[in-house]
């Protein structure tokens, strides 16, 4: 039989959570507040959820209620409880428990059976690379920016600036919906003229991942439209829609594009200390499970931050052996030329350095940017410093003089 098994964070006073990890597996499986009568034996042997392990820290006390002390609990829960999709696993495992006071859902664990349900990346890194025709870096990917309000051509223009810069992705920006001046459509064509021109003229081959939105019972026919636009990537908020979303775009053989999942809305359950999921397992082992080819999140430096250790863990999920494909870590927020050897030495070279004001806000604009940027990565592949690489090259020198 498949089992899941969920790890949970809690406060509570020393020696009272095997009493309480007890109270999950029953209350999350057969039980309820009152006794059931007429439970039967072997509905109990079945569908019971037990509690694997207890670990106490005694040495970590609650920040604002120092009786308190931190404790994870792992329960297993029997998959015969859940249909085998996200929904009914997050439902199963986290469902009224997550309303329930100062409990984190801190990871989960599937037996190979219940993963052989996910689809895990369609592509993945390996596949990515292959279509680029980039080996042995970092892939480098820029941002369009203030899109907003303007129309076509304007889009033409930044693409092509930065196509020029070389990067290798371009995204939307996530708050880029479908409008009149640049619709979804017409972004994908006018997008692949350009791109196709750059390729021409300059033998640098640049994607665009071009951002899937509108309601969530359109999202499966703009995306196999896209597909036959010839769209690159889709770029999906996935958080705002939920994971099983993803996971339909994901294994859906007439939209086989590389998805793109924007961390946009994930703050909102996953920073807290105390409440909701972990980040590796929202932004990284959940997004690799429902399909995701490449996986956003801020970077431990940047403009929006996250702790180190969560965002070191979260880039360990994404690349795990596994039976799936891998995902490529993309650390973003606020990156500038001068924060790719610290980038680099964290997620290495399977990963995207990924950048929006860091390209455009760049004195030589996009194009000059995004140079900046590859005379970053080649420097830190090279083994020199950024200061004497930057003696050489006139664009990196300026992005180090105006950004650090
Ligand atoms: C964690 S946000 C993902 C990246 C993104 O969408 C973005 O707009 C970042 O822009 P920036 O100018 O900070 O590079
Ligand atoms: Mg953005």
């Amino acid at each position: 039989m498949s089992i899941l098994t969920a790890t949970y964070q809690l406060y509570g006073k020393p020696g009272s959570f095997e009493k309480k990890a007890e109270g999950i597996a029953l209350g999350l499986t057969i039980g309820s507040w009152t006794d059931l009568p007429l439970l039967e034996q072997e509905q109990l042997k079945h569908h019971k959820g037990n509690v694997v392990s207890v670990k106490e820290f005694e040495e970590i006390n609650h920040p604002l209620k120092p009786e308190l002390v931190k404790a994870e609990v792992a329960v297993a829960y029997p998959s015969a409880n859940f249909s085998a999709d996200l929904p009914a696993i997050l439902t199963t495992v986290f469902g009224k428990l997550s309303l329930d006071g100062e409990v984190k859902l801190v990871d989960l664990d599937f037996s190979h059976d219940l993963l052989s349900h996910f689809p895990g990346p369609r592509f993945g890194i390996e596949e990515i690379r292959n279509t680029l025709g980039v080996a042995g870096r970092p892939l480098l990917m820029s941002i369009f920016k203030g899109v907003i309000g303007r129309d076509l051509d304007f889009l033409s223009a930044q693409l092509r600036e930065q196509a020029l810069g070389g990067v290798d992705l371009v995204k939307d920006d996530e708050i880029l919906f479908d409008n009149p001046l640049t619709p979804f459509e017409k972004r994908i064509t006018t997008g692949k003229d350009v791109l196709t021109s750059v390729y021409e003229e300059t033998g640098h081959r640049t994607l665009y991942a071009v951002n899937l939105s509108g309601r969530t019972s359109e999202l499966r026919g703009k995306a196999r439209k896209a597909r036959e636009l010839g769209a690159d990537a889709l770029l999906f908020n996935v958080h705002a829609y939920g994971l099983d979303v993803l996971q339909e775009l994901a294994e859906d053989d007439e939209i086989a594009l590389p998805l793109m999942a924007h961390p946009a809305f994930s703050g909102a359950f996953t920073s807290s200390a105390f409440y909701g999921l972990a980040t590796p397992l929202a932004l990284g082992k959940l997004i690799r499970y429902a399909g995701a080819d490449f996986s956003l999140f801020p970077s431990p430096y940047g403009s929006v931050a996250l702790e180190k250790t969560a965002a070191l863990a979260l880039g360990k999920e994404l690349t795990i052996d596994s039976p799936l494909k891998r995902s490529f870590p993309v650390p973003s927020a606020g990156i500038h030329p001068g924060l790719v050897p610290l980038l680099m030495a964290d997620y290495g070279i399977d990963s995207v350095i990924n950048a929006g004001g860091g390209v455009h806000g760049h004195p030589a604009g996009a194009a000059g940017g995004g140079q900046a940027f590859r005379q970053a990565i080649d420097a830190v592949l090279q083994g020199e410093t950024l200061q004497a690489a930057g003696k050489q090259h006139q664009e990196l020198q300026t992005a180090l003089e105006l950004w650090g």
